[in-house]
């Protein structure tokens, strides 16, 4: 338990040297605004005002950014509020509560808290992160696996997840309209959902490190609740830009196997997250994706003489072993898999 970041971060008043990112990878004092730019698509308009329109803000947020937030998502905001506080509410529990998930090294267990990332001890660097990991959906098979600290994790985390699942499969239905794909067509690979809530302490030395590397998601779609803590950065055109963190919003990105699927019609999104000096920060990622043993291949309705599939048929869990092989390296995972 003493390599959790939260565990040693109050009592250092630099960065330790192994969690130091090289020049070119590092923050630096570069000032990164929050862009005004990434959309925030209203989905109550889906229903009850202009849908032919809000599937075109959605394809176009994914083809310029492969990134936008959600309002008016239909989630409850006290069903958000009551997860993020359960999540901050576990991180800041005793050693003693937490220890029984601990695992600084891979691991099978289902439920899993590690710091840095899955890579830890083949990793040359660290990021300043604590994480925890497990699967959410279906909710029946998996949540006697999730912590009993808090006691009402199972409670407020399950009545987030299962909230979350519906809204990923409305944002793929909307997704596949927009492709000219039939409504189901993408929702067919949301079979699981698993969930990383990640615990990023204050650090004293934010331009030096990283709480989570560059990457896309491996994938097919995430999504981010956020703290009000800002932190998230997305890459467009070689150029970081924050992503507005607002708590009631829901980050949307699209993933690495969804470009996949729609030979690159929509583009996965390369982000990473930062840390600051004065709070700590949480969010939570989930991240919907197919079976394992799922076919992944450019959609037949997207391919033909002119534009032939970009990628190779593949099994689900074979990308995500490249991602992982590679240390989360989106861009040669997806070079690794095309035709
Ligand atoms: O903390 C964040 O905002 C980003 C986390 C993230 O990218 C991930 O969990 O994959
Ligand atoms: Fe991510």
């Amino acid at each position: 338990m003493e390599k959790l970041v939260s565990n040693w971060s109050t009592n250092v008043g630099a960065v330790p040297e192994d969690y130091i990112y090289p020049p070119e990878t590092r923050p630096g004092n570069k000032h990164v605004p929050i862009g005004e730019s990434i959309p925030v698509i209203d989905l109550s308009q889906v229903d009850k005002g202009d849908r032919t329109l809000t599937i075109q803000k959605i394809i176009n947020a994914s083809q310029e950014f492969g990134f936008f937030q959600v309002i008016n998502h239909g989630i409850p905001d006290n069903v958000m509020k009551e997860a993020m506080s359960t999540w901050k509410e576990f991180f800041e529990s005793p050693p003693e509560a937490k220890k029984d998930l601990y695992a600084d090294r891979f691991t099978t267990k289902d439920c899993w808290l590690f710091p840095s990332s899955l890579n830890y001890g083949r990793e040359k660097v660290h990021m300043w992160r604590d994480a925890l990991k497990h699967s959410c959906h279906p909710l029946q098979k998996w949540h006697h696996m999730w912590p009993q600290t808090p006691p009402r994790y199972q409670e407020c985390v399950g009545a987030c997840s299962v909230e979350i699942k519906k809204l990923g499969s409305k944002i793929l239905r909307l997704t596949s309209e927009g492709l000219g794909l039939h409504g189901e067509f993408l929702d067919q690979y949301s079979q699981t959902m698993a969930l990383s809530a990640n615990y990023y302490p204050a650090c004293p030395q934010p331009e030096l490190t990283l709480g989570v590397t560059k990457h896309a998601d491996p994938c097919i779609i995430t999504l981010l609740l956020q703290d009000g803590v800002s932190g998230l950065q997305v890459l467009k055109d070689d150029t970081w830009i924050g992503v507005d963190p607002n708590p009631h919003a829901i980050v949307v990105n699209i993933a690495s196997q969804l470009q996949v699927l729609c030979n690159d019609k929509l583009k996965s999104a390369e982000h990473r997250a930062v840390t600051n000096s004065r709070k700590a920060r949480i969010s939570a990622s989930f991240f919907i994706g197919a079976f394992g043993e799922s076919i992944i291949e450019p959609a037949k309705a997207l391919v033909d003489e002119h534009c032939p599939p970009i990628y190779k048929s593949f099994k689900s869990k074979e990308f995500l072993l490249k991602f992982y092989e590679t240390y989360g390296d989106s861009q040669a995972t997806l070079e690794f898999f095309k035709a």
